[in-house]
């Protein structure tokens, strides 16, 4: 089996991905999530002409005064009374604007006695520190596309929008397997021969920020028929990611399993590095990621494939990583057959790829906050050059 590019593999994969159910959540719970639909305002905002500032609303023309200070208006509080001629009215900032008024004066340029008001300082602007009534959005108008994704801003424009649910995909549920008879629980002692399993929580620690139910499965020794068990047990889930047991070796029984256990698997081993050995595929309705064992090469292969298959489903019209340009601090080596994804971390002086770029170095991982991305057959390159990051987070 030839090497699948990455781009073809991502494309193949988000293919076999159906998406979830949509949902009506209360604001709060959307917070992480993307927009099954598009959402328009339901409400003008500003719903008035509004003071930005505290001070006195007037007619710009009549400045400097004198003005005749007659009413208040507060945000909150009453309608203000209209302005006649030569009156100004108290206003606080987020206050409606009485008819007639057309600018604010700022306390600050103000002389006030009793209740007589005179203009210090520059001249007042027709429209100065007002805030026009649908200025920032008008009601029937677009606010968010479906497929926006939902941080704070979008959850604060929502929310002056009008709205207090927004459609949304159901959460995701993604079963994790971690294969090898090595495998011991994290935090249980290791006798020789053994390691503490750490990508089931590596995984799940990657997925914490996407709004996914994670269900972790334990480990599964290296056997066929207790294999094959845990992958029915897990189809219930909407993703099942296994790691370890992908590639060629006598105990790499990953992928005979799955399809043991009623899965068909789209493709197997990508032109990358590290993660040759990933593997997608179905079973059910379930979509299945098989990533390699190498700690490092788990984690670079769930940011490039088991992210975007989440984000695919739940509805993000941009699934796919980030990518920036970035300038190197120090050389690089030529790659080789496969585009190499190298940990690294950003200085003031350019981007410095971490001192082991071996698939189980994961103290040297620790230090990364990126991924430089090197395209198979790249020529050796120098600091100063440009190259394309993935950032980490
Ligand atoms: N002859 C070949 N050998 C290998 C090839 C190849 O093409 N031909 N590919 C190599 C590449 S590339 C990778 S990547 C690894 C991936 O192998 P597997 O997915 O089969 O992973 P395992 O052999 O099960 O484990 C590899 C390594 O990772 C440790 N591991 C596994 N699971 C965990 C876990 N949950 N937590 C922490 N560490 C884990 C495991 O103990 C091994 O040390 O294959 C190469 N071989
Ligand atoms: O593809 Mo592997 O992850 O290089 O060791």
């Amino acid at each position: 089996m030839s090497l699948l590019p990455v781009a073809e593999a991502q494309s193949r994969l988000m293919a076999l991905a159906r998406p979830l159910p949509t949902e009506h959540m209360p604001i709060p719970a959307c917070a992480g999530r993307w927009l099954k639909e598009d959402v328009v305002a339901l409400r003008d905002q500003p719903w008035a002409d509004l003071s930005a500032m505290d001070g006195y609303a007037v007619r710009a023309a009549e400045w400097p005064g004198p003005w005749q200070v007659a009413g208040e208006s507060a945000a909150g509080g009453p309608p203000p009374p209209p302005l006649e001629p030569g009156q100004a009215c108290r206003i606080f900032t987020g206050a409606p604007l009485p008819q007639g008024a057309d600018s604010i004066l700022i306390q600050e340029n103000a002389a006030r006695e009793g209740d007589m008001l005179r203009g210090l300082e520059e001249a007042l602007t027709k429209g100065r520190h007002v805030r026009p009534a649908g200025s920032d959005f008008r009601k029937d108008g677009l606010l968010l596309k479906a497929g926006s994704a939902l941080g704070a801003a979008q959850i604060a424009l929502a929310v002056l929008g009008g709205h207090g649910t927004l459609p949304v995909s159901r959460r995701a549920r993604v079963a994790l397997l971690s294969t090898g008879n090595e495998l011991v629980p994290p935090g249980a002692p290791t006798q020789p021969g053994q390691l503490p399993s750490s990508n089931a929580p590596m995984l799940a620690a990657l997925l914490a920020g996407l709004s996914c139910d994670v269900i972790d499965l334990g480990i599964v020794p290296d056997d066929l028929p207790g294999l094959v068990e845990a992958f029915a047990r897990a189809s219930q889930a909407d993703i099942i990611v296994s790691t370890g047991g992908a590639s060629v070796g006598d105990h790499d029984i990953v992928r005979p399993a799955f399809v043991q256990a009623g899965g068909s698997l789209d493709f197997w081993k990508i032109r990358m590095r590290p993660g040759k050995p990933l593997m997608a595929g179905t079973l059910g309705s379930a979509v299945f990621l098989g990533l390699p064992g190498n700690p490092v090469s788990a984690f670079v292969t769930a940011t490039l494939f088991l992210l975007p298959l989440v984000r695919n489903m739940m509805g993000a019209a941009s699934p796919l990583p980030r990518t920036a340009p970035a300038t190197l601090a120090a050389p690089l080596p030529a790659t080789g057959e496969r585009d190499d994804y190298l940990r690294a971390f950003r200085t003031e002086a350019g981007i410095v790829s971490v001192t082991s770029q071996d698939s189980a170095a994961t103290a040297a991982m620790a230090m990364a906050d990126c991924l430089i991305l090197r395209p198979a057959g790249s020529a050796p390159a120098a600091a100063g050059d440009h190259v394309t990051v993935l950032p980490l987070a």
